[in-house]
Order: structure tokens, then sequence, then C-alpha cells
């Protein structure tokens, strides 16, 4: 049945974009999402809100879950200082191997791990398997019924810190419902809901941000 999508947008980039240059990259993959066929990035609207929280906190340590085609890794990688790690994680071996390649082609994959399998299984591990001690900035964007419980899960295993960011994609479309009532009512949450749409579209979406207050 030919290419898959995330093989598409990989021809897009060797396309149309250059080697090496982040920014081209980026643009090359949401002028493809925009007219050719829509994907799952976080995209360009979203993209300016992401850019300016990752710029804000400016992470030592940064986290990822759900990588997809790399388009928000790359957003993420190419605005951390030289030294800091971006650790990106993907359950599909397909997205993984495509996004390798699209990270690859922006120049960024010195400043990326990316990692495969479920984030459940995963986040226990990150302290032993590189070294964390916490994440300055994690970008939620995976299963949305896995947002509450894998923040749970970094509460638990001490990967957050007083001032720790969580940015949280879909919020409001495709929704995490119990994601908002968990980061708006828990106390050591300071929460905040930035309006957006949804990646190349008209619909209404958002990304939440909040502040562990330990
Ligand atoms: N390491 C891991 N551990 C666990 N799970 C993992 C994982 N890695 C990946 N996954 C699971 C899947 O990840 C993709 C999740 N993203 C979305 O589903 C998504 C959907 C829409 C959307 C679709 C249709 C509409 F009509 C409207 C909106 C928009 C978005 O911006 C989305 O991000
Ligand atoms: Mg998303």
């Amino acid at each position: 049945t030919g290419l898959s999508r995330p093989q598409r947008i990989l021809k897009a980039v060797q396309k149309n974009a250059t080697k090496g240059n982040p920014e081209s990259v980026i643009a090359a993959i949401d002028h493809y999402c925009r007219h050719s066929e829509w994907a799952m990035n976080v995209g360009d609207e979203k993209g300016l809100i992401l850019d300016s929280v990752v710029t804000e906190v400016n992470p030592s340590t940064a986290l990822e879950l759900g990588t997809y085609c790399g388009y928000s890794t790359v957003r993420i990688a190419r605005l951390l200082s030289p030294g800091t790690k971006l650790i990106t994680l993907e359950f599909n071996p397909d997205y993984a191997a495509i996004a390798r390649q699209i990270i690859a082609y922006a120049g960024l994959q010195d400043k990326v791990i990316l990692v495969e399998g479920p984030s459940g299984d995963l986040i226990p591990k990150m302290k032993q398997q590189h070294g964390i001690k916490s994440f300055d900035f994690v970008f939620l964007d995976h299963w949305k019924d896995r947002y509450v419980p894998d923040t749970k899960l970094l509460e638990e295993c001490g990967l957050l810190r007083k001032g720790s960011v969580l940015l949280a994609d879909n919020v409001i479309c495709p929704g995490t419902p119990e994601y908002l009532k968990y980061v708006r009512n828990d106390p050591r949450y300071e929460s905040r809901y930035f309006k957006s749409n949804l990646e190349y579209t008209k619909v209404e979406d958002g990304l939440e941000k909040s502040v562990f207050l330990g």
C-alpha cells in the first residue's frame, strides 16, 4: 500500500528542507501538513507557544512524551543550550525510525536521545539509564489518557523538582479532561492555559503549562 504518512513526511523534508537547518525542516513539515495531508504534529501555531516556554525555561534536562515524526523534538532541541539533552520517548517503532531520520536531517542528533517503548515502563528507568536527577521541562504529547498516570509517575520517581515545568499538548482536542482537573486542582501545581488551535485547523485546542511547586 505504498508509503506511510510518516514516510511521506520524511520525503517532504528530504525534498524541501536543507540538511542541518532545523528551521527549514520545521517549515517543510508545516507546509506539507497544511497543504498536502494533515498530521498530528504540534504545528506552527502551538509551536510558537512551545518555543516561548522552552526559551523561558532554558532547560538543562528535558523530556518529551510522544515523538511521532520528531517535529516537536526538532522545535525543542534547536532551542537547547550546548551540552543539554532532550530525551524523547516513542512507543511506535515505525514512527521512531522516521523521527530519527528527521532529527538527523535537522543536524540535532547529538542533542536528542530517542528511546523506544511505553512511557510507563521507561520513566522509572530515567535516573539509572540516563543519569537524570530531575527534569526542568516535560512536553506531554502522547496518549491523552497517559498524561495523569505519567505525571504521577514522574512525581513518585522524584523526577520533578520545585520549578519543573510541564507543558501538555491537546488539552482541548482530542482533550485531556482528567489531566486538566489534576493540575488545576492540585495545590502543588500552578497552571495556565494557552488558547490556540489544533494543528493546521481552525478547531480550538491549547497547551496547559503547569509549574510543579514541590
Ligand atoms: N512512549 C509512549 N508511551 C505511551 N504512549 C505513546 C508513546 N509514544 C506514543 N504514544 C502513543 C501515541 O502518541 C500519539 C499521541 N498523540 C495523539 O494522539 C494526537 C492526536 C491528535 C488528533 C487526532 C485526531 C483528531 F481528529 C484530532 C486530533 C492531535 C495531536 O496533537 C496528538 O498529539
Ligand atoms: Mg499533540
